[in-house]
């Protein structure tokens, strides 16, 4: 029996999401939460004839709750998406308090669920569910996770451009570390699955590095006004959960990309800091996963001198990234404290 969350199920990465995850065949249980039009999506996807029960809530007469209620793993696409010109932090403003909220609910009712941040800008939102989780001491690192699937996706299937074989991009791998915005993304092209060809002239490398940091905006500029990145989205965060649920179950053995505090593994952890010559709290790497949540951060391997570039250029843009989440948390809950102990 696996019940799966989506907060935020009603909008453009929710209804998606929330149809895949109603197809896994893993999940006994769907609850869909949002501000709007929950109620809808899952009497719709309640019609579709696999095993999982669906249910929907609004806010009122504790909808969070209710949804939350018995939640093995919380996946949060709730947020304001980018319109063209934003970047990812232009987000936060609105997005963190969303977060925080929601974070707050998952510590009080579900505090063992895996907990899968999509809402944007990841880099802050996760440190934000962390220091909420530590604020209702039930901070359990190998349980949180920034979804930065898409990202390793969008590496697959440039690099299946470029190898010129399209049907080949659903096997190849390519490790994409750091963060989830621009200069923050690092994709280690030199330790694809299918090697890259050799002749690659370094403006062509260039190219696939810049399009994989910035694929997000491709598809921004493209919906011109409309939103961001939501049905590959929604492919990507259903990959994700759907080895999320698997290890849960008790599968051995499964390996994910995911912006993980690195507390979660401090034999892992400190290897990482040995590769980056740098001490972070968050970071995206490859990491297995287990019943309890990660089990094991993975080294990073061998990098190349100008990987090695693309990395000192992400390690401080993520570092400040990380601290806005935790300063928000701390500037919350100290205002909240000044206003009375009933605000958070
Ligand atoms: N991690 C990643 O790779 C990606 C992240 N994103 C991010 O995902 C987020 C959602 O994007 P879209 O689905 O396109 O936006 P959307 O606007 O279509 O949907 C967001 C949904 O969140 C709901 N919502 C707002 N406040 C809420 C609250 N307090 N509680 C519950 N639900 C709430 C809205 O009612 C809406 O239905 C954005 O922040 C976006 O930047 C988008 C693409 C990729
Ligand atoms: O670009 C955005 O704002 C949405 C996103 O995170 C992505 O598509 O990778």
């Amino acid at each position: 029996m696996v019940k799966a969350v989506v907060l935020g199920a009603a909008g453009g990465i929710g209804q998606p999401l929330a149809l895949l995850l109603k197809c896994n065949l893993h999940i006994t249980e769907l609850g869909l939460y949002d501000i709007v039009n929950t109620p809808g999506v899952a009497a719709d996807l309640s019609h579709i004839s696999t095993p999982a029960k669906v249910e929907g809530y609004l806010p009122p007469d504790d909808g969070l709750k209710k949804t939350l209620t018995g939640a093995d793993v919380v996946v949060i696409p709730a947020g304001v998406p980018r319109k063209p010109g934003m970047t990812r932090d232009d987000l936060f403003k609105i997005n963190a308090g969303i977060v925080k909220d929601l974070a707050t609910g998952i510590a009080t009712t579900a505090p063992k669920a895996m907990v899968l941040v999509i809402s944007n800008p990841v880099n802050s939102t996760v440190p934000i569910v962390a220091e909420v989780f530590k604020k209702h001491g039930v901070y359990d690192p190998k349980r949180i996770f920034g979804v930065t699937t898409l990202d390793v996706v969008r590496a697959s299937t440039f690099v299946a451009d470029v190898l010129g074989d399209v049907r080949m991009s659903k096997q190849i791998v390519v490790p994409v570390v750091g963060g989830h915005s621009g200069v923050t993304i690092v994709p280690l092209l030199s330790q694809s699955s299918h090697p890259l060809p050799p002749n690659l002239s370094t403006s062509d490398y260039q190219k696939l590095v810049q399009r994989v940091q910035f694929g997000g905006d491709e598809v921004v500029k493209a919906k011109d006004g409309a939103g961001s990145a939501t049905l590959s989205m929604a492919y990507a965060g259903a990959e994700f959960a759907d080895k999320v649920v698997r290890a849960v179950k008790g599968e051995k053995g499964i390996n994910v990309p995911s912006y993980v505090p690195l507390a979660a593994d401090p034999a892992g952890a400190a290897q990482l800091t040995k590769d980056l010559g740098k001490e972070l709290e968050f970071f995206s790497n490859t990491v297995e996963l287990g019943t309890e949540g990660v089990v094991r951060i993975h080294p990073l391997g061998p990098v190349t001198d100008k990987e090695r570039e693309l990395l000192q250029t992400a390690l401080p843009e993520l570092e400040k990234n990380i601290q806005t989440g935790v300063n928000y948390v701390a500037e919350a809950y100290k205002k909240a404290e000044e206003d009375g102990p009933a605000r958070l």
